[in-house]
């Protein structure tokens, strides 16, 4: 059976982790220096339930409420991984504009969405519970996972992968 295509962006304020968090999944290790993206793609091939699957991932700039919003992360995706850092309010606020952005350039009432709190291993400097989190995926329709691109809650990272891969819905593909 060929390999199915699935593509993936990583959205979010600057410095959340998203690079981060792609590298864990991809490459299986953490880098601790700071580097801002322009855009980047990374590319996973695996197996699940016995189908491969090529999972292309977008690791977008960091966009706060002031950026336009790429008019191209509108089309060809499969699905949207939001990301805040749990430290973080500012970037956690950021979210929901973002989110409101897409739903407004693409046209949709919904998107197949994940949002992830990221630096969870950063729990004495939390600034956002995992109340609001659940409350902001609710508002979102998507899935919410707190995790850390450093502990490597690598199986937490491989959950919303499969989520994208098996479970989204067909009429957004
Ligand atoms: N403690 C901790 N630090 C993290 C974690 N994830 C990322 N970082 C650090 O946060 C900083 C920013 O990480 P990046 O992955 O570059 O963030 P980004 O969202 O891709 O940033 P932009 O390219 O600006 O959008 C780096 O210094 C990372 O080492 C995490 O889970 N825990």
């Amino acid at each position: 059976m060929p390999a199915k295509q699935r593509k993936v962006a990583l959205l979010g304020f600057r410095s959340v982790g998203k690079s981060s968090l792609a590298i864990q999944f991809v490459e299986g290790h953490f880098v601790d220096n700071y580097d801002p993206t322009i855009e980047n793609t990374f590319v996973k091939v695996f197996k699940l339930k016995g189908q491969d699957y090529e999972l292309r991932i977008v690791d977008t700039a960091g966009q706060d409420e002031f950026s336009l919003f790429p008019s191209h992360y509108t089309m060809d995706i499969h699905g949207y991984i939001f990301v805040y850092a749990i430290t973080s309010r500012s970037s956690f606020e950021i979210v929901r504009t973002l989110y409101e952005k897409l739903l407004d350039m693409s046209g949709k009432q919904q998107v197949p969405a994940i949002l992830v709190g990221n630096k969870c291993d950063l729990l004495r400097d939390r600034a956002v519970s995992i109340e609001e989190g659940k409350q902001l995926a609710d508002y979102m329709h998507a899935a919410f996972f707190e995790t850390s691109a450093r502990s490597r809650e690598v199986s937490t990272l491989k959950k919303f992968v499969c989520i994208f891969c098996l479970y989204l819905q067909p009429q957004f593909l």
